[in-house]
């Protein structure tokens, strides 16, 4: 993933087709007027996508700017722009006669990602800064960034936050490049509030938090689970079974940002202007009960046996160190990273009555067992593995997580959880 070097015209491609199956019942609430025209970046990804083609169906001009291609058909009045947000000169182009600016695009959440600092670093907080200078120079009046609750949640926890009681979490003390990059973005945005336009006009903005995404053709967490569940990688649970966290059903979500653009307006007297809102569902649940329907649907059971947070988040810190040492030579796959260890085991939940209140946020109820129907549609049924071959998978497994934690207890000289440590 790489700038455009050469600042060459990005690759333009125009709708052909019907909007995928998870747009058809998506209604974008726009009042504004019809030839609105808004630019995704991210629009490749799954939020921008649903987002962008959620807003072609009201009538909105959308351009989706991403590096990469969608997988899905462009719905009819979208516009794909492949180019890079760190790419000055592209993103100046694109913004032309833009009104309104969704900055969704970001490197570095999940899997082998999380360890790409530079690149994680220069797309999150260089690409933000290019984006709100394109925004200022373009004269584009309104500009959603989509954050994240990891601005917030660095492993200590949090029962039903809100956004003036719990502060940024300590830039130097987040365990991952993504959570600092994404709540430098989303201050750096927030900053951005107020700058004046050339010729006149303002920049407002506003920044929207939300917990894990879901939704049917979702890519980055459900089939990553399914293909762990699917290799018996899941045969532990850990963490307090009372720990919560929020998700958010991306219908809802994209709801929030379109609702987050109009009150960025003066016809809503600008009620978002440099405001953060946490968006959500509406409900706290626990990690391993909320992906009950997947284990089930898979044929798998739940992880039964449960082992202590500290030795999964040892494990953890060994795989990172293991997949970073040896990452000239192979690569170790990071079935779990520190941070993700920490979302599941700790509580972080959010309100989101500073939405409902200021954007008229009202969350639609969605099953996340209804998406993990649609994942299962679209897979071929792998049968399950015969009891057989479990019990030898499951002893592996164990001397696996056993002799990580002895080489964690090594490598940490014996003093492991540190930050971390109290919430475990
Ligand atoms: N997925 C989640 O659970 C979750 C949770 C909280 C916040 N978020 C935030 O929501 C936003 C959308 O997430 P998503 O789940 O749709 O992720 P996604 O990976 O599907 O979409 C992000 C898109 O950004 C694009 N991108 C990355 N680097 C780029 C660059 N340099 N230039 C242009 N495009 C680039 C990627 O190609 C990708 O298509 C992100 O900002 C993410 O940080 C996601």
């Amino acid at each position: 993933m790489k700038p455009n070097p050469t600042g060459s015209s990005p690759e333009i491609c125009k709708a052909a087709g019907q909007a995928p199956a998870l747009q058809q019942k998506t209604q974008a609430r726009s009042t504004q007027a019809p030839r609105q025209k808004v630019l995704v970046t991210g629009g490749g990804g799954y939020l921008g996508f649903s987002l962008g083609s959620s807003l072609a169906k009201s009538g909105t001009a959308v351009i989706l700017l991403d590096l990469r291609r969608p997988r899905w058909e462009l719905s009819p009045g979208t516009e794909f722009i492949q180019a890079d947000v760190r790419d000055e000169d592209a993103l100046y182009r694109a913004l032309e006669g833009v009104d309104c600016v969704f900055h969704a695009a970001s490197y570095g959440m999940s899997g082998a990602e999380k360890l790409q600092k530079e690149q994680i670093e220069s797309i999150n907080v260089g690409g933000t800064k290019l984006v709100i200078d394109a925004c200022v120079r373009r004269r584009v009046p309104r500009l959603v960034y989509t954050s994240t609750v990891n601005v917030a949640f660095g492993g200590k926890p949090i029962e039903q936050g809100d956004e003036d009681s719990v502060p940024y979490f300590p830039l130097d003390e987040h365990m991952d490049h993504y959570s600092r990059t994404k709540a430098i973005a989303d201050q750096l945005t927030l900053m951005a509030n107020g700058t004046p336009l050339p010729g006149g006009g303002t920049l407002r903005t506003c920044v929207l938090r939300p917990p894990g995404i879901y939704g049917p053709e979702e890519q980055k967490h459900l089939p990553r689970v399914a293909s762990h569940i699917k290799k018996r990688m899941f045969l532990f649970r850990f963490g307090d079974r009372r720990a919560r966290m929020n998700w958010v059903h991306v219908r809802n979500l994209v709801q929030a940002h379109v609702l987050a653009a109009e009150a960025l307006t003066a016809a809503r007297g600008y009620a978002a202007s440099g405001q953060a809102y946490y968006i959500n569902d509406g409900e706290s649940v626990n990690l391993f009960e909320w992906m009950a329907p997947l284990f089930e649907k898979l044929g798998h059971r739940q992880p039964w046996v449960q082992v202590p947070t500290s030795w999964v988040y040892l494990t953890a810190a060994v795989i990172e160190y293991l997949h970073l040492a040896l990452r000239p030579v192979g690569s170790v796959p990071l079935l779990l990273t520190r941070s993700e260890v920490l979302s599941v085991a700790v509580t972080h939940t959010f309100q989101i009555a500073k939405a409902r209140a200021q954007l008229g946020y009202t969350p639609d109820k969605f099953s996340f067992a209804d998406s993990v129907e649609r994942y299962i549609q679209s897979t071929s049924r792998q049968p399950p593995a015969s009891a057989a071959r479990t019990l030898p998978r499951m002893l592996l497994g164990l001397l696996l997580l056993l002799g990580l934690l002895g080489l964690a207890l090594h490598l940490l000289g014996l003093q492991p959880l540190q930050a971390a440590g109290q919430s475990l």
